[in-house]
Order: structure tokens, then sequence, then C-alpha cells
């Protein structure tokens, strides 16, 4: 392997990509790749980052061909050092759980009891049964897997969605104008979302027109709005996880390509006792107007 001498400062020069992508090419497993850049004088630390990003590097470079959408920037919270809290300006959210692959990230404490109940309250008189974005033809219609009722919110239009939303882009740092509008959603006993993506299926012919409005999205940050009795987690069968629907937590997770290596596929377990109230903040690539 190239020795760490080859480089006046430890940075990746192009004869460790090449050793890398060679290694990984021949089998070599990632932990002995930075085993034996260690052993050559690297630092730990450099040797972890050369090995993900060469590799990440290449495997975004090898996407095209394979047919994956290209990778783009997502919103992310900053929890790189582990924090218990993040300070979202009016209050201290809690990191509860996070998973890199799909990345989950779980929040705790984002609303306030009394703010879950003022979301529901102003929600209440404008439910009507759940449309779904029926991606062949761009417009909206009765979905049967998603039996729940909805309604969206613009942007702003209380000042406890205002307050949620500048919460929100801190949270993950993302511009509170490429946020779609607010949506609550009330399940009954026996309501369910079946699982699905939420990005738009690049495939279908609609899916051009729809994303012509603030592109792609590229999250999704679920917010429990009450505490149902049993059932209605929030569930994604390709880890497998279930998320508990807990008033006041959030699970956020990203997708930086609309397509199913990104292990997002999730679904609203069916409520089993009580009912479940839910708000869900999507977030696209750019401005949402
Ligand atoms: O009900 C849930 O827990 C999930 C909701 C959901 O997937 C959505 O609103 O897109
Ligand atoms: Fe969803």
């Amino acid at each position: 392997m190239p020795d760490h001498s080859f480089a006046s400062s430890q940075s990746v020069t192009p004869e460790l990509r090449q050793w890398i992508l060679d290694q990984s090419g021949a089998g070599i497993a990632t932990p002995a790749l930075i085993e034996a850049m260690r052993n050559a004088g690297w630092a730990d630390s450099v040797a972890v980052r050369a090995v993900e990003e060469v590799l990440r590097a290449h495997l975004d470079g090898a996407a095209q061909p394979q047919g994956l959408p290209p990778a783009v920037p997502v919103p992310e919270p900053d929890i790189a050092d582990a924090p218990l809290f993040i300070d979202v300006g009016d209050r201290q959210v809690e990191v509860l759980m996070s998973m890199a692959h799909p990345r989950v990230v779980l929040f705790g404490n984002l609303l306030s009891p009394e703010e879950c109940q003022a979301i529901i309250d102003a929600a209440q008189p404008r439910m009507a049964r759940s449309l779904t974005v029926q991606t062949t033809t761009g417009g909206e219609e009765v979905n049967a897997d998603r039996t729940s009722d909805g309604m969206f919110f613009q942007r702003g239009e209380t000042p406890v969605v205002q307050r949620l939303e500048e919460r929100i882009a801190r949270l993950v740092r993302w511009p509170i104008q490429n946020g779609e509008g607010l949506q609550v959603l009330h399940y009954r006993p026996g309501a369910e979302y079946k699982p699905h993506y939420d990005y738009f299926d690049p495939d279908q012919p609609g899916t051009s027109t729809i994303v012509r409005r603030g592109g792609q999205r590229v999250a999704t940050l679920v917010i429990y709005l009450n505490n149902p009795l049993k059932g209605g987690g929030t569930t994604f069968p390709d880890v497998p996880l279930e998320v508990a629907p807990r008033q006041g937590n959030a699970v956020f997770f990203s997708y930086e390509r609309p397509h199913p290596s990104t292990r997002t596929l999730h679904g609203g377990a069916s409520v089993i006792e009580g009912e479940k109230w839910i708000a869900t903040k999507w977030l696209r690539e750019r401005e949402f107007k």
C-alpha cells in the first residue's frame, strides 16, 4: 500500500485512492483496509475518512450506469458529536436514536402537549379523507392504502405552525422555504398507511410536473401529536424498525435519491386502540412556492 510519506499531508492521493479501490474490488473488507493503512502510518481518523470518501465517490460515480438517480444534498441534524440535545432557538430538542442507513433520527420534545393540541384543534374542522398524489397524472386521489383523514396547512398559517416550522428548519438545517405545508393526519382504530416511499417515483409520468415545484422530496419529519393506546407506530420494514408514536416526539428520515436503495420504505401501522394524530413535514430540494 502507498506509504503515508507519499503525501506531504495526510490527504487522499491518487495512489491511495487507486489502492483502496483495488483492495475493495478484490474483496478486502473495510476494517482490513483501515488496519493496513494504520500499519503504514496513517492516522486512524484519516484512514476511516479516506476509505469512506473514496468508496462513496466510487459508488456515486457508478450509480448512473446502473440506472440509479444521482444523489443530492439532504437535510441533516448537527449530531456528528452525539449531542443529547439540539437547541432550536426556543426549545431543547432531545436526540433519542439515530441510524445511518436508512438515515433515521428520532427526536423528543419537539412540541409541548399544548402545542400538539393547538395543531389538532386548528386542523380538526378541515379534516377530510386523505388523498395521495397520483403520480400517473400529477393529480390527487383517494387511496385504499391510506385510511386516515387529513388536511394541509399553508406554511406559517398559524403561530404554532410557524413556530414549529422555524424549529424544524434549525433542527435539520434546511431552509423553511423548502418545506411543503404541514400535513395533519388522523387515524381511527383500524386505520393505517401501508408502507410506501415519500419521494415521487421518477418512472411515473406525473412526477416531472410535481417536481417542477421545489424539486424532489428529500426528507420527512413525522411528528406525533397525541398518544394512541395500542398500535400506530411508524414502521420501516427494510430495517426492520418500529417507532412508537409518543406525543411531542418526531421521527426524521432522509433520502438522497428517489430510490429504494435509501431503505426509506415506511408506513403507519394500524391503530389498534385509541386514535393517532400526526403532523408530517416534507422537505424539498429547493424552494416550494
Ligand atoms: O403514520 C405514520 O406514522 C407515517 C405517516 C407517513 O408515512 C406520511 O405521512 O408520509
Ligand atoms: Fe410517508
